[in-house]
């Protein structure tokens, strides 16, 4: 079938909307029309032509939401009219990962996911007879995309796609890092690099942990505002400093913050994170996404005197069995998602987009195929 997509012909274009040819859906694959997608700095990452597992011509997006139109065979959870959101990290149930109880890093599809491919090691995309590859294993950027029914969770059917598809990528994220990476606690201090989607969104898992204080640190201070209204109590911009970050941050708390964030993919910064945390017991959480080739270091006497370096990919959240839940809370107003969207765009402007984001300007641009 033909479908108007997004492409990224190459590192560092803009992308390109053009109509390309989806093959159906094959075994254990699931054809969905996309309605809305997020675009995420992730998307700008690989267009960037930093991320080493960047392949092109490639359609990307990987923060949507729509609705099943055709099931391959043996597909059994999904029927065509589910409400879904694509997942990048999957959740098979039986791989090594999934069994472990210890991570939502399911490992069923990761490694053709990780080459733009379908799990067969095929593309369904392609354009002008020329194959087209996927992007982690979503490709939310196509009306029509294919994904391993894996990959989809089903969600309430009542749900506003145009909102709830922010749980594909970005809010989860930042709320599920604070509550399944780091376990944020009651009165705690917390610290949160970078008040774009990711930052705020942790700042409203730290409000639900019911977090002593809430530093909200950027070099734009154009952030602050969005990043008070969610419930920040301190705010910090680098910039008006003449002293490293990490030094404020030790001195106005005490001693240092019991847990930060990083939300910004800066190497430099994920140090300042790490060693703004409270000598004994801080925790440092790095959601950011470093280009290829660059290092974190800190001096290894700051791991030696108890703080602590975590990572954090989905907010170790498990699609499939809790995305749904994530939904049913945004539908009661448990997790806010209107603050985020600060531009609603149709398809044939998502490179203006990427503009907003590269020029601090924007949150969450939705991106609708139809109706906004
Ligand atoms: N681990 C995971 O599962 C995920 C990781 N990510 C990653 O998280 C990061 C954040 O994504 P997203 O929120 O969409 O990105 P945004 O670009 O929207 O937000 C980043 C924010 O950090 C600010 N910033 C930039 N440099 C600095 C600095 N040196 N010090 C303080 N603030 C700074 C930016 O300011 P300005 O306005 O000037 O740009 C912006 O406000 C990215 O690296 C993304 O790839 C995203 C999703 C999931
Ligand atoms: N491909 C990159 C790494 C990209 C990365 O870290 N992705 C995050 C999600 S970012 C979403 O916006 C993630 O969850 N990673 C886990 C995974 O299995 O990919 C590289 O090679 O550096
Ligand atoms: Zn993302
Ligand atoms: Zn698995």
């Amino acid at each position: 079938m033909k479908s108007r997509a997004a492409v990224a012909f190459g590192p560092g274009q803009p992308l390109k909307i053009v109509e390309i040819d989806v093959a159906p859906p094959k075994k254990g694959e699931v054809l969905v029309k996309i309605t809305h997608t997020g675009v995420c700095h992730t998307d700008a990452f690989t267009l960037s032509g930093d991320d080493p597992e960047g392949v092109f011509p490639a359609v990307l997006g990987h923060e949507g939401g729509g609705i099943v139109v055709e099931v391959g065979e043996g597909v059994t959870s999904l029927k065509p009219g589910d409400h879904v959101i694509p997942l990048y990290t999957a959740e098979c149930g039986e791989c090594k990962f999934c069994k472990s109880g210890k991570t939502n890093l399911c490992q069923a599809v990761r490694a053709t996911q990780g080459k733009g491919l379908m799990p067969d090691g095929t593309t369904r995309f392609s354009y002008n007879g020329e194959p087209i590859f996927h992007y982690m294993g979503t490709s939310t950027f196509s009306e029509y995309t294919v994904c391993a029914e894996i990959s989809l969770a089903k969600v309430n059917p009542q749900a506003p796609l145009d909102k709830v598809c922010l749980l594909g990528c970005g809010v989860t994220t930042g709320i599920g890092a604070v509550h399944n990476t780091a376990k944020v606690k009651e009165g705690d201090t917390v610290a949160i690099f970078g008040l774009g989607g990711i930052g705020l969104a942790a700042i409203q898992g730290a409000v639900q942990a019911k977090a002593g204080r809430i530093l909200a640190i950027d070099t734009n201070p154009e952030k602050f505002k969005l990043a008070k209204e969610m419930g920040a109590t301190d705010f910090i911009n680098p910039k008006d400093f003449d002293k490293p970050v990490q030094d404020v941050i030790v001195e106005m708390t005490d001693g240092g913050v019991d847990f930060s964030f990083e939300c910004i993919g800066n190497v430099d910064v994920m140090r300042a994170a790490l060693e703004c945390c409270h000598k004994g017991w801080g925790e440092s959480v790095i959601i950011g996404v470093a280009g290829a080739g660059q290092e974190i270091k800190t001096r290894p006497f700051q791991l030696v005197t108890g703080r602590v370096w975590r990572g954090s990919a989905f907010g170790g959240v498990k699609g499939r069995s809790q995305l749904p839940g994530m939904v049913e809370d945004a539908m009661a107003g448990k997790i806010q998602l209107d603050p985020f969207i600060t531009h609603r765009l149709p398809l044939e402007q998502i490179n203006e987009a990427f503009d907003l984001m590269h020029e601090g300007k924007s949150i969450r641009t939705v991106i609708h195929f139809g109706d906004a």
